[in-house]
């Protein structure tokens, strides 16, 4: 089997375990994208896969050799790690080259696949200069295009693109997606940029703890997350308490509320909404079931959006995304409100 699979994965530094009977498979061809929050061991996953940090416990598996015991550079991986710097004595142009030098990949195909990667990170004219002649960013594009030039079956990334600027981060998220479906890569990439994970992945892994709290494509994940944790950390979540009275559930203020998959077994847990999905209109004009009554707290606007903040009778805070198209309707800070939204895009997170 190609691909990577790793087979219950543990990895501890003294008392402190930081990757927990880890379990995963990733066929050829896929983008797949571990997120979470810092210290929840996306890096020291990567860098078991890489071969720079020993697991405990556990097996690896690369194209479906037993790679545990592997030396890093008998992996076959291209990498482009935080800190895994370009070489200082070596040129852009030999930096680059410097996968195909060692393969003896021959001059002129040498030439012409570092004048490709340059394009793809827009560093053409860049061939004679010296790390320290760039910046931080211009070497950690130097950094991937010497990790793809040689078109290995598997590259690992992380957090590749952190030093640029909005601009640049997106056109490279594009080259890179684009490269890797061309080529047919498996990439491994590690970001905590919920934003990033979403537009690249082919599947999402949150991790949280150094444990996997879900995993899947990133609609599935961002829509019907399984976990408040999961929930709040893709974008922003609108939660709110619920409870089981009499076999129907309410909340706040002890109006019925409605979710799309509720069998009935949630006896207290939180309603969850993304705000995208929240709309607001007046008093008395929701529908009953999947409406609650509310008060604005604040309006923010985003540009393409506006965000109403929505105070509960209970307190809690609701968001509501509203895109700045021609004839919104405004609602100004103080107005009570209907908050409302379809049963089916509601969804019911166990405490
Ligand atoms: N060599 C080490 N010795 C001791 N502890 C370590 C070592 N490497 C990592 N850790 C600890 O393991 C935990 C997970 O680290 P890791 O770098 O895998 O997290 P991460 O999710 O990649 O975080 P970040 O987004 O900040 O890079 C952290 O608490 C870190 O301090």
């Amino acid at each position: 089997m190609s691909g990577i699979r790793l087979e219950n994965v543990f990895k501890a530094y003294g008392d402190a375990t930081v990757v927990r009977d880890l379990s995963l498979t990733i066929p050829q061809g896929e983008f797949f994208t571990l997120l979470g929050p810092s210290g929840s061991g996306k890096t020291t996953t990567l860098s078991i896969i890489a071969g720079f940090t020993m697991a405990d416990r556990g097996r690896v598996f690369i194209n479906g050799r037993d790679a545990t015991r592997a030396e890093p550079r008998e992996r076959g991986l291209g990498m482009v790690f935080q800190n895994y710097a370009i070489f200082p004595h070596l040129n852009v142009f030999e930096n680059v080259a410097f996968p195909l030098t060692v393969k003896k990949v021959p001059k002129v195909e040498i030439a012409k696949r570092v004048a490709d990667a340059l394009e793809m990170v827009k560093l053409t004219g860049f061939e004679r200069r010296y790390a320290r002649q760039l910046s931080g960013g211009q070497q950690q594009r130097v950094a991937l295009a010497r990790a793809i030039v040689a078109h290995p079956p598997i590259v690992l990334m992380d957090e590749p693109l952190g030093a640029l600027d909005k601009n640049l981060r997106y056109h490279m998220q594009m080259e890179i997606k684009e490269i890797s479906t061309r080529l047919g890569m498996t990439v491994v990439y590690v970001t905590h940029d919920q934003e990033e994970a979403l537009t690249m992945s082919d599947r999402i892994a949150i991790m949280n703890g150094g444990v996997i709290a879900q995993m899947g494509p990133p609609r599935e994940v961002y829509e019907r997350p399984q976990s408040a944790f999961v929930a709040k950390f893709l974008g922003e979540a609108d939660l709110i308490r619920v409870e089981r009275q009499s076999g129907c559930l309410v909340g706040p203020g002890s109006l019925p509320v409605r979710a799309g998959e509720d069998n009935g077994s949630l006896q207290k847990g939180q309603l969850f909404l993304r705000p995208e999905k929240v709309t607001l209109c007046d008093p008395g004009t929701g529908e009953a079931g999947c409406t609650l009554r509310g008060k604005v707290h604040q309006v923010a606007f985003l540009g393409n959006v506006i965000r109403f903040e929505v105070e509960l009778e209970d307190g809690t805070i609701i968001l509501s995304d509203v895109a700045n198209a021609a004839g919104i309707k405004n609602f100004p800070v103080g107005a009570a409100v209907d908050v409302t939204w379809l049963p089916e895009h509601a969804r019911l997170l166990e405490d």
